[in-house]
């Protein structure tokens, strides 16, 4: 065969959003902890995030991940999330992702009706409760890390849009949340490329501005992510909020964005627009939706922080074998501006 690798791939989504799971072909990763691991695959090798998620292999609009043996040794499995523009140290929608094949697939026993298990991630130690039956997780919750708000009301100037104010927040990555509203937006799918390229504008003007460092984690630093909100509405009785989370380099989260979801909390609470126990429904632009609370609070670091659980569904979508033949011109694939949100030379 003139393949020079092979790799087993199970295709999942989480409320729309893509999360691809690695679950062969790829031997463990140097490292004495998840962040290790990422800071080895994002410098030393990153051709496997670019031959995974460039095309002809990906789209603009996916995720891979990668499952390892665990650093914690208090963890059933760990894993690396790979998106377009980096190694994010967690992401909501790919451990709901990746909890639905480790579970669906045996390689971590289902229990049903509950299967609790452990995954370690670069952010952290994070637990997950699966609600399972007849071999399906029907729901997947975890307990993210400790979220909290680095600045409210942030003033930063942007070109074409003057003085734009948005609130700063670590929700396991770090994001800049604006007030749709407050620019004249709406979270609306017939108005994404308008939204996708304010985001993309607001986003490079916010990196110029202000680097946000995890207190605990100084590898956790800089901004891949940016939230339009909408305005909190009581719905059935619960919180109910709209989100159009931007990922770079340019394209809408497909699900309500789990970290994204964790960072809302962190500033909810902080204005007091939400208490401890409260569930908070959590609509993407598809209309798809992640159920959350606030668990408990803690500090990190100088900041007040919230601990945030988030619930959310994924499919499986496929089995496949993703091989590169040797003779293939593009062992990293190649990204285009019809399909990629291309930065400004
Ligand atoms: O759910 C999340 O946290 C994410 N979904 C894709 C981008 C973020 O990592």
């Amino acid at each position: 065969m003139p393949f020079s690798r092979s790799l087993t791939v199970v295709g999942c989504h989480a409320e729309g959003e893509v999360g691809d799971v690695i679950t062969g072909g790829v031997l463990d990763v140097p490292g004495k902890t998840m962040q290790e691991k990422l800071i080895h695959m994002s410098t030393k090798k990153d051709h496997l995030r670019q031959f995974l998620l460039n095309e002809p292999r990906g789209r603009a609009s996916m995720n891979t991940n990668l499952i390892l043996p665990p650093c914690d040794p208090r963890a059933d499995a760990g894993f690396l999330i790979m998106e377009s523009e980096e190694y994010a140290p967690m992401s909501g929608s790919n451990i709901i992702c990746t909890t639905t094949v480790l579970l669906e697939t045996g390689m971590i026993p289902m229990k049903e009706p509950i299967t609790e298990i452990a995954l370690d991630t670069a952010a952290g130690l994070v637990t997950v409760t699966a609600e399972c039956e007849a071999g399906k997780c029907k729901t997947v919750e975890f307990n993210n890390v400790p979220s909290f708000v680095l600045e409210l009301d942030y003033k930063v100037p942007v070109p074409g849009l003057g003085e734009v104010t948005v609130d700063i927040a670590y929700g396991g990555m770090m994001y800049v949340l604006v007030d749709a509203a407050s620019l004249g937006l709406r979270v609306d799918n017939q108005e994404s490329p308008k939204l996708v390229e304010i985001a993309e504008r607001i986003k490079r003007a916010v990196e110029v501005a202000y680097t946000p460092v995890h207190p605990e984690n100084s590898g956790i630093t800089g901004f891949s992510v940016l939230a339009f909100t909408e305005p909190v509405r009581i719905e059935e009785g619960c919180k109910t909020s709209v989100n159009a989370v931007v990922v770079s380099p340019g394209r809408f989260d497909r699900s309500p964005c789990g970290t994204g979801t964790c960072a809302r909390l962190a500033v909810l609470h902080a204005r007091g627009q939400i208490k401890e126990g409260e569930i908070f429904k959590h609509r993407s632009i598809l209309g798809t939706e992640f159920i959350s609370r606030i668990r408990g609070t803690a500090t990190v670091g100088k900041y007040p922080a919230v601990l945030p659980t988030v619930k959310g569904r994924a499919w499986i979508t496929s089995f496949k074998q993703v091989v590169l033949d040797s003779t293939d011109p593009f062992p990293e694939g190649f990204r285009i501006g019809d399909q990629w949100h291309m930065p400004p030379n």
